[in-house]
């Protein structure tokens, strides 16, 4: 109000009064001003998170369908001396299927759209012409990514329930494509064969059957994989296939079938898309407590540093690089406070990018009152995101150890607290990089061990399947004896 008032009036306005009324104006509005000026910063947040100018987008419900098939096409050869030639009418194509692909080059799901749908298969053209298929429509998203079916689509290929209102001639119209000129009823003349009724009967035992195997392959499950890996992809909607040309109805009475199919409906599915990071290594720590500045110091990773709460808002992964060219991931995301889980300061929803980490590192502020307390508070958000997360291998990184005049005596409190659970406590200062080399010396072993454990589980269950496939061959041998 104020504002506009003085805006009004202009500067000339303002240099004509006296500079007293003046300062005092200004002094009146100064916490109003403040007021204003914290409101605008938590909009800019809440629109950065939330908004449409949000930068980074973890999770997403996409509708995806499949393209619609092209229609056949009815036409007949004509040529000098050839009055009435064959049917040549080409099938129509089909349509393309929508493709999700992992690719290490995304980092979030902004660029998705809400729908998503392939390219309609072209129809087929007179001359034996099939119409070309349409594009599929491949989406890359991030590594990480676990695409899941919501509820799977009760829309079958055939459209059964939009079919209910329709009569038999709109039925007709929406299957069918026909020669001009062509009544599809002038084919009932009593005494003769209705060569358009065995034609329709012909497809309605073709849908069934496309019918009874779309539902037994539905039946295998809904859609969920994690494309945990580059390159790796899934198909989530096959395009509708393309409708038959004139030719496909001929038969050996009929000639000169005038009617060609249209192409069939796409899948259509809902998909949940979620990201959760891979990394190695997971920081998690109150806000300021050094997170970024951490992985600032430790690797190729220049995320944003700030003396106040929040300044990051959305997960960030570096790699630390070693002089063997040894490497690994480590994902830095925004802080936890007390009550994350009731979504209090940003919530916990980002735990998901470090719920797959293989070590969980806690860094902790030593220069703060009772680091302890703070490593408590993290303990138990995690345990409410996911119950048994804690017992994830970790470490606790103590930082700000440059602060040596508080930092020394809550050192080595916090080693006395944590003895009982066992968890490494490596002491740094971030900003200053020191003990950096250490840290990621410990990282690096414990990383490896994990990798090794991994990697030995994995040839274990690999022997346990293979021997468990040929057991249960052995017994159907044993069954055919
Ligand atoms: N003295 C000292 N200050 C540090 C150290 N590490 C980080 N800081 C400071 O602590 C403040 C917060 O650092 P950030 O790295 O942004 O903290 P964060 O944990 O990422 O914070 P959020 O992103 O808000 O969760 C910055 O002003 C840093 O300069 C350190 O080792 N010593
Ligand atoms: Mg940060």
């Amino acid at each position: 109000m104020l504002l506009a008032t003085t805006r009004q009036r202009g500067l000339t306005g303002l240099m004509q009064r006296p500079l007293g009324i003046q300062l005092c104006r200004f002094h009146a509005t100064s916490t109003f001003w403040q007021d204003q000026d914290e409101q605008r910063k938590r909009r800019s947040v809440d629109y950065k998170l939330r908004g449409k100018g949000r930068q980074f987008v973890d999770f997403l419900r996409v509708v995806a369908r499949g393209g619609n098939g092209g229609d056949g096409c009815v036409s007949f050869h004509r040529e000098k001396f050839l009055a009435k030639g064959p049917p040549n009418g080409g099938n129509g194509g089909r349509g393309g299927s929508v493709i999700i692909r992992a690719s290490s080059d995304e980092t979030t799901l902004k660029r998705l759209g809400r729908a998503c749908t392939g390219k309609r298969g072209e129809n087929g053209l007179g001359g034996g012409r099939h119409g070309t298929k349409g594009d599929d429509l491949v989406i890359e998203v991030p590594v990480g990514t676990i695409v899941r079916e919501v509820a799977p689509s009760t829309k079958s290929n055939s459209n059964d329930d939009d079919d209910y209102e329709l009569n038999e001639r709109e039925k007709r119209e929406k299957r069918w494509v026909y020669y001009p000129r062509t009544d599809p009823d002038q084919h009932d003349v009593p005494g003769r064969k209705n060569y358009f009724n065995e034609a329709e009967r012909m497809m309605d035992e073709e849908e069934r059957y496309l019918e009874w195997r779309e539902r037994k392959e539905r039946l295998q499950g809904a859609i969920n994989v994690d494309l945990s890996e580059h390159d790796q992809q899934v198909v989530v909607c096959f395009g509708g296939s393309g409708g038959y040309g004139n030719p496909h109805f001929l038969t050996t009475d009929n000639r000169s079938p005038k009617w060609a199919t249209r192409g069939r409906p796409g899948e259509v599915r809902s998909l949940e898309l979620e990201l959760k990071t891979i990394a190695d290594i997971g920081l998690v720590g109150l806000p300021n407590a050094g997170k970024s500045t951490l992985l600032g110091s430790i690797s190729n990773a220049h995320p944003k540093q700030g003396s106040y709460a929040f300044t990051t808002l959305h997960p960030f992964v570096g790699t630390v690089d070693y002089a063997d060219q040894y490497q690994l991931t480590v994902a830095d995301i925004p802080g936890l406070i007390q009550g994350a889980h009731r979504n209090i300061g940003l919530g916990h929803a980002f735990l998901r990018h470090v719920e797959r980490a293989k070590l969980l590192v806690y860094v902790v502020d030593l220069s703060g009152d009772a680091p302890w307390d703070d490593l408590a508070t993290l303990q138990n958000e995690l345990e409410q995101y996911r119950p048994g997360l804690t017992k994830r291998q970790s470490l606790i990184v103590a930082n700000k150890a440059d602060q040596v005049a508080i930092a020394k005596g809550n050192l080595a409190k916090l080693e006395d607290k944590v003895r009982a659970n066992n968890i490494p406590v490596v002491p740094v200062s971030a900003k200053y990089e020191k003990n950096i080399v250490k840290l990621t010396s410990i990282l690096r072993k414990q990383v490896e061990t994990i990798r090794k454990q991994e990697a030995e589980r994995r040839l274990q269950q690999q022997e346990f399947d293979q021997q468990d496939s040929l057991d249960s061959d052995s017994d159907s041998d044993d069954r055919t004896l």
